[in-house]
C-alpha cells in the first residue's frame, strides 16, 4: 500500500522527508518486529518509549515512521508527525486492514466479572444457530474451531485489527470481544464499530490502574458512548445493560442507541423469574420481548443467571430465536476454569474457579456455602503488580464464607509473595476465622486436599484456566486443575 494513500486516513499531520511513492508492507508498533518496508509507529508506553527504538526500526528497514516528539534521524527518512501516535495507530491499523469491524457484526462485552463467561455463552448460541463466530478474550482468540493464545484480554489496536482481518478472511459471521477497562482507557479499541455493547457489572478491581471507581466506570462507559451513530445506514445498535447494577443509570445515559435492560429483581426488557438454584445447575423462566421459555442449565450460581440474561439479550438483538437460545444454554457443560469441578472419584468436591475480585469471590463462595453439606475450604491469593486495595477485601470475603482458608500465592509477579500475603491477612485476628498461610500454591492445594473429608468442598480460586504461575518476570508451568488431580490421586492411594 502507498504511504500517502494510508495517510489520507489520519488527517492532521506534518511530514519531513519525502512521502511520495513510499510503499508500505505493514504497520508495526514494535521495532523488534519491523521488516523492510514497515511503517513504524512510535508509542510512548508505560515501560519504554517507542521513539527510543526508531533507529533500531530504521536499521531493520522501516520505510517511514509516525512520531509525536522531536527525534534526530539522518538523511531524508520519511517522518510523519502527529499529536497522538496512539490515535494515529488506531486509524492506520483500521485503514490498513480496510476497516474490518464494519464488515461483520461486532459485540463488545465489558464489566468487572462475567465477560469471558458471557462471550462463551454467546459463542455457543451462535454455534447452535449454525453461524461461525470469532471470539477474543482472556482465555484465547477463537475463530470457529481454531484457537490461539493472547497476552492481553483485549489485544492492542494493531494486533486487534490483524485478528479482525483474519476473522473476516476466515468468514466469521460475527465477532464477540471482551473489552477490558484498560483497553477502553488506553485506546486499544479506538475505531471499533460495535453493533452491540454488553455491560455485566461493576465492582472493585484494577484500582492500581484506575484512579478510583468513578474513573473505572468512566472507562467502562466508553464502550457505550462509542456505540456510533449511523441511523441513516439502517444499522441498529444496542446497549445491553444490567439493570440491577448501580452503574446502570450512568451507562444508559452514555449511549445514543437503543438500550435493552436485563434483571433478576425488577422490571426490565429481559427477566429471569422463578429462579431455582441447585448444586446440579440453575433453572429459571426466561422472559423476553419475543416470548417466554423455561431454561434448565448445568451452570451453577446466581451470577450465571445474569450472564445468561446478558447473552440472551444480545442474541435476541442479533435476530436469534428463543428455541435456539434455550437449546444452546441447556447444552453448555461449563466454561473452562469457571466453577470447574475436578472429579477423580473422591467423596469431597474440588472446584477450580477464576474469581480474583472481592465480588466474584463472594459470589462463588456464597454459592459453595449454599450447597455445602459440610466444611468449605478455600485456597486463594491475590496477584502481584495489581490492585493492592482489593487484598484485605478478598481476605475478608474468604474468612466470612469459608470454614477454613488457605491463603497462598497467585502470580506474585515482581512483588514479594510474603508481602502480598501480609497485605491480605495482616488485619485478620486468629479469633476471626481459621486460616493458614502457605505461600507455595501447590503445597496449599495439596494440604487442602489432605484435610478434606467426605462431603467437604474445596474451592481453589483465582487462576481458573491459567496454566502458569508468574514469579518475577518468569512464567512457570502451573495448573491448579492438574495439581488438584494429582493430590486427589495421591490421597486415594
Ligand atoms: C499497563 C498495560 O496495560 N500495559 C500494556 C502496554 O504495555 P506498555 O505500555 O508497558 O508497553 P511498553 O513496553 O512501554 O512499549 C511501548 C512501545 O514501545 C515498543 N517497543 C518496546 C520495546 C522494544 O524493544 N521496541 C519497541 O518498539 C512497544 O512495542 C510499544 O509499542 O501495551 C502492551 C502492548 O499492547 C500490553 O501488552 C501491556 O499489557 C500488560 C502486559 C498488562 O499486563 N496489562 C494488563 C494490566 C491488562 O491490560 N489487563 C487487561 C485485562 C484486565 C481485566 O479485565 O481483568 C487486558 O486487557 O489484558
Ligand atoms: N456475572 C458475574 N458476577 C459476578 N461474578 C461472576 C460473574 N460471572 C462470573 N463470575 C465469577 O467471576 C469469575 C471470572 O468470570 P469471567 O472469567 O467470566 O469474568 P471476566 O470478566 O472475563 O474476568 P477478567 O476480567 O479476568 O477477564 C468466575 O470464575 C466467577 O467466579
Ligand atoms: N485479567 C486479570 C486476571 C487476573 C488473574 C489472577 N490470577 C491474577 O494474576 O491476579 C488481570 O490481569 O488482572
Ligand atoms: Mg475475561
Amino acid at each position: 500500500m502507498k504511504l500517502d494513500k494510508l495517510l489520507n486516513e489520519i488527517g492532521f499531520y506534518q511530514t519531513t522527508g519525502s512521502i511520495q511513492d513510499v510503499e508500505i508492507v505493514n504497520v508495526e508498533m514494535d521495532s523488534r518486529k519491523v521488516k523492510p518496508g514497515s511503517l513504524f509507529v512510535c508509542i510512548d508506553g508505560y515501560t519504554v518509549d517507542g521513539h527510543d527504538f526508531l533507529q533500531q526500526a530504521m536499521d531493520k528497514g522501516a520505510a517511514a515512521a509516525v512520531i509525536s516528539k522531536e527525534v534526530s534521524v539522518s538523511g531524508d527518512f520519511p517522518l510523519i508527525r502527529v499529536k497522538d501516535t496512539g490515535r494515529a495507530l488506531a486509524m492506520l491499523s483500521a485503514a490498513y486492514y480496510d476497516y474490518p469491524t464494519t464488515k461483520f457484526p461486532l459485540i463488545g462485552v465489558t464489566g468487572t466479572n462475567g465477560k469471558t463467561t458471557t462471550t462463551y455463552l454467546l459463542d455457543t448460541i451462535f454455534e447452535q444457530q449454525g453461524k461461525k463466530s470469532g471470539v477474543i478474550g482472556s482465555i484465547q482468540v477463537k475463530i470457529g474451531e481454531e484457537t490461539f493464545p493472547v497476552i492481553n484480554t483485549t489485544p492492542d489496536v494493531l494486533e486487534l485489527n490483524r485478528i479482525f482481518h483474519q476473522m473476516q478472511e476466515k468468514e466469521a459471521e460475527q465477532v464477540i470481544m471482551e473489552v477490558s477497562s484498560h483497553a477502553l482507557d488506553m485506546g486499544r479499541v479506538f475505531g471499533c464499530d460495535y453493533d452491540i455493547g454488553i455491560f455485566t457489572n461493576l465492582s472493585q478491581d484494577h484500582l492500581d490502574y484506575h484512579k478510583d471507581m468513578d474513573d473505572y466506570l468512566r472507562a467502562k462507559s466508553l464502550l457505550f458512548s462509542g456505540l456510533g451513530n449511523d441511523y441513516q445506514q439502517g444499522k441498529k445498535k444496542y446497549a445491553v445493560i444490567n439493570e440491577d447494577d448501580d452503574a446502570s443509570d450512568l451507562l444508559k445515559r452514555s449511549t445514543a442507541q437503543q438500550v435493552i435492560t436485563y434483571s433478576c429483581k425488577q422490571d426490565a426488557d429481559m427477566m429471569a423469574k422463578n429462579i431455582m438454584l441447585s448444586p446440579g445447575g440453575v433453572a429459571f423462566k426466561l422472559v423476553t420481548p419475543i416470548g417466554t421459555t423455561d431454561i434448565k442449565t448445568n451452570l451453577i450460581g446466581m451470577f450465571n443467571v445474569y450472564n445468561m440474561l446478558a447473552a440472551s439479550a444480545a442474541a435476541i438483538a442479533s435476530g436469534v430465536g428463543l428455541d435456539v437460545i434455550k437449546e444452546a444454554l441447556e447444552s453448555v457443560k461449563g466454561v473452562d476454569g469457571r466453577f470447574e469441578p475436578i472429579n477423580e472419584g473422591q467423596d469431597y468436591s474440588v472446584i477450580v474457579d477464576f474469581a480474583h475480585t472481592p465480588d466474584s469471590l463472594e459470589n462463588v463462595l456464597q454459592t459453595s456455602r449454599e450447597f455445602a453439606e459440610r466444611k468449605v475450604y478455600v485456597v486463594v491469593g491475590c496477584g502481584g503488580d495489581r490492585d493492592r486495595t482489593k487484598r484485605p477485601l478478598m481476605a475478608n470475603v474468604a474468612v466470612k464464607y469459608a470454614d477454613h482458608v488457605l491463603f497462598t500465592s497467585d502470580n506474585p509477579r515482581t512483588e514479594d509473595p510474603v508481602q502480598i500475603l501480609e497485605d491480605m491477612t495482616g488485619h485478620l485476628t486468629e479469633e476471626e476465622a481459621t486460616f493458614e498461610v502457605i505461600s507455595d500454591r501447590a503445597e496449599a492445594i495439596k494440604y487442602a486436599v489432605e484435610q478434606a473429608q467426605k462431603d467437604d468442598i474445596i474451592l481453589i480460586a483465582g487462576k481458573g484456566h491459567e496454566t502458569y504461575q508468574i514469579v518475577g518476570q518468569t512464567k512457570y508451568d502451573f495448573d491448579d486443575r492438574q495439581i488438584a488431580r494429582d493430590a486427589i490421586k495421591v490421597k486415594g492411594e
